[in-house]
């Protein structure tokens, strides 16, 4: 009889599809299908095939399959959607809005045919424009459809801080929240390392600069890498995400959610604070925000309003 575990489905079997699926199976999470496109069949198989292999020297056990048929994927507890093209030095994310909406639409599409009851993580960029794409391709309650940003730009802030100070990445603590853009708003007021606000252990001009490579954290890597962008941290923040849906960890984490309201914005899919566990977002946290912070996250929340307005929301 066939082991019962969770099935989490990728897609896209690129850089952070790949490192995602492994990152997964490693830890255990459940059984995982790489799915890309029938062109990519056999790259995708190999790769799967691989990963597989490195398990009885890892001692993990997952299933691991890599496929181009959206058969395979029937059922899954989490689709995770990493498909479409990555930005080059020079370009931003938005640049990849219309072919990343025709990918993530058509992605979802199939989604919503083999798999109706799962939660969705959408990577694909600009990502808070593309997990629109997905809620409105899928037609499942906002509470299943969620994007990442939040975790990635918190994980990239808080590497800064505990840089900057020497201490150990473990002690820190702050979010992030907006758009995944070069406005997202990084809250100083509620970072802290081992309990101490940041602004009393950092000069407020360095705090300002940590705000800022944050903030460009993702080009950074972009123009280093040359033909491509991130994956190791995206890939740990799709998984950190997974974890807490499917193990019911109650977690308060940023993510891209859908906002009736919330901050004052409406029908808008924005990073912000929230509960993650068995039904996905259980719930939104709104935070006092001091005038000078919700100036930022307007500013960011009108980005994020102008590239889904491309794609009509
Ligand atoms: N939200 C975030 O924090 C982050 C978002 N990203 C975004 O994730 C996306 C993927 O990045 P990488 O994996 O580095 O790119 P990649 O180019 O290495 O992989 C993308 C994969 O998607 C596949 N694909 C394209 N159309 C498909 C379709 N219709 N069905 C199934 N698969 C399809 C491609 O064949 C390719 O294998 C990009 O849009 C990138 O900008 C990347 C890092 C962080
Ligand atoms: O920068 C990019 O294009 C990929 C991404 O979203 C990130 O690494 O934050």
């Amino acid at each position: 009889m066939a082991i019962k575990r969770n099935k989490i489905t990728v897609v896209g079997a690129g850089f952070t599809g790949a490192t995602t699926a492994l990152m997964l199976a490693q830890k255990e999470l459940g059984n995982v299908v790489l799915l890309d496109i029938p062109q990519l069949e056999n790259p995708t198989k190999g790769k799967a095939l691989d990963m597989l292999q490195a398990s009885p020297v890892q001692k993990f056990d997952a299933q691991i399959t890599g496929t181009s048929s959206y058969d395979d994927a029937a059922d899954s507890d989490i689709v995770i959607i990493t498909a479409g093209i990555a930005r080059k030095p020079g370009m931003s994310r938005d640049d990849l809005v219309n072919t990343n909406a025709g990918i993530v639409r058509s992605v979802c599409e199939n989604v919503k045919r083999v798999a109706p009851e799962s939660i969705v993580i959408i990577l694909s960029n600009p990502v808070d424009a593309m997990t629109y794409v997905a809620y409105q391709a899928l037609g499942f309650p906002k509470n299943r459809v969620i994007g990442q940003s939040g975790v990635l730009d918190t994980a990239r802030y808080c590497t800064f801080i505990a840089q900057e100070l020497n201490v150990s990445v473990e002690d820190v603590r702050g979010f992030v929240l907006g758009g995944h853009g070069d406005d997202m708003v990084p809250l100083v007021r509620y970072s802290s390392v081992g309990g101490i606000p940041i602004d009393s252990l950092i000069p407020a001009e360095r705090i300002a600069d940590i705000v800022q490579r944050t903030r460009t954290g993702g080009g950074e890597i972009v123009s280093l890498l040359g033909n491509g962008s991130a994956y190791y941290a995206p890939a740990a923040s799709l998984v950190q995400m997974t974890e807490a849906i499917l193990k019911d960890k109650k977690r308060i984490i940023p993510v891209i959610a859908f906002l009736e309201g919330e901050y004052g914005y409406d029908n808008l899919f924005m990073g912000v604070p929230a509960l993650l566990g068995a039904d996905g977002i259980e719930k939104v946290f709104e935070l006092e925000l001091t005038a000078e912070e919700k100036a930022a996250l307007d500013k960011s929340a009108d980005s994020v309003k102008a590239v889904t307005a491309i794609i009509g929301s």
